[in-house]
């Protein structure tokens, strides 16, 4: 039926396109929201996203919608994949067209901006508590994705059915493997703090540092956030898996990920502004270190690369003396705090 889809998808940049690809890939109908109509022209004539992932061909139940309407009449199951800082417009603009018996996800990584809030708090102030919510987070680049590369990822929600009925959506044998987890504020926290510990990895690749530092960043960004995870309710084992160290290896290690080459560049020497406009997409670390570092504050959260690395962002720190800082740290013991 020409109205009707498993699913909708909204957000039709690099990651809402590779999701909708992943999905229609699975025989299932899917809708693909954009806020741009001429990028969903684009989408239905090129058949591909060549604004965001060039050469992917988007298979024929992807369906391009500009309606927003439309886009939401034609499913209960709606996935959001917009950036963090409009997440909450997204939701306020989708309400009142949302079908009584829809359901939300979201892929989005990130935190409230200025309130330091996880999703599921702005989502439950815009929409109410009677909409089943839920999660996808884990290590996943857009590209690979789309391409059709094995990948894996963890998904948790409020409602039991509706994570499963997802978990039967995504999961394909062949590219992409679902694991269920139920901690759904965990998931959210680590998609947010992973990117912060990625522009520390990059901070630390660009003024030339090595493997040593980046792993010790890694190993150390994974502590800080069980840290903050722990003190909001998260489960620590969350963070072992895709959610946490699988994402933080992804982002602080590949030049795929826009907020390690964020902190590369800014290492290099680049400014905050310039370095930005050179990655030409969001780089929700930028902002989300802000939230993530306001959020450690509230709490009393001792969280030192956030720390730094909101410093260099933020107040005008050398990534020289920010590195120095966090190696003159007082000696301490690796599993007390
Ligand atoms: N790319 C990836 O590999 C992954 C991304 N994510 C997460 O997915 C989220 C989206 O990122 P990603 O797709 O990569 O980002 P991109 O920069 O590739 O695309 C963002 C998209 O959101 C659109 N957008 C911006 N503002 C609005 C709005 N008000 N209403 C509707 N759409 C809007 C942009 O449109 P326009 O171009 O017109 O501004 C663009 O199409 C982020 O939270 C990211 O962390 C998670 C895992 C992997
Ligand atoms: O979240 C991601 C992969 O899991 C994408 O990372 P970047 O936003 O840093 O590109």
């Amino acid at each position: 039926m020409e109205n009707t889809a498993d699913i909708t998808v909204l957000g039709a940049g690099s990651y809402g396109t590779a999701l909708a690809i992943s999905l229609a890939s699975n025989g299932h109908r899917t809708l693909l929201w954009g806020h741009e109509p001429e990028h969903i022209e684009n989408l239905k004539n090129d058949k591909s996203n060549q604004e965001f992932l060039p050469g992917i061909p988007l298979p024929d139940l992807l369906i391009p919608e500009a309606d927003l309407a439309t886009a939401l009449a034609a499913s209960n199951n709606i996935l959001v994949v917009v950036p963090s800082h409009v997440f909450g417009m997204v939701l306020a603009q989708a309400k009142p067209l949302l079908r009584e018996d829809a359901r939300i996800v979201w892929a989005t990584k990130g935190l409230e901006p200025e309130t330091g809030r996880l999703l599921q708090d702005v989502a439950r102030e815009v929409l109410g508590d009677d909409f089943p919510l839920a999660v996808l987070s884990g290590p996943t680049f857009a590209k690979e994705l789309a391409a059709g590369m094995p990948t894996a990822i963890a998904i948790a929600g409020t409602d039991p059915e509706f994570t499963e009925d997802l978990v039967e959506l995504l999961h394909s044998p062949k590219r992409l493997r679902v694991y269920a987890n139920n901690d759904f504020t965990g998931l959210q926290l680590g998609g947010a703090v992973k990117n912060v510990i990625a522009i520390g990895a990059g901070l630390s690749d660009g003024i030339g540092f090595g493997a040593n530092a980046r792993t010790a960043l890694i190993t150390r960004g994974l502590v800080e956030l069980t840290r903050l995870g722990e003190a909001i309710g998260a489960q620590a084992s969350t963070f072992m898996g895709m959610a946490g160290l699988g994402d933080l290896v992804l982002t602080c290690t590949d030049n795929q990920s826009r907020n390690r080459r964020f902190g590369l560049a800014l290492g290099k020497g680049c400014g905050v502004e310039a370095a930005q406009k050179e990655i030409g997409q969001v780089v929700e670390g930028y902002r989300n270190t802000k939230e993530v570092y306001t959020l450690a504050k509230r709490l009393g959260v001792e969280m030192p690369i956030t720390e730094q690395v909101y410093q260099v962002l933020y107040q005008g720190k050398a990534p020289h003396d920010a590195a120095k800082e966090l190696l003159s740290r007082d000696k301490k013991s690796e599993t007390q705090g």
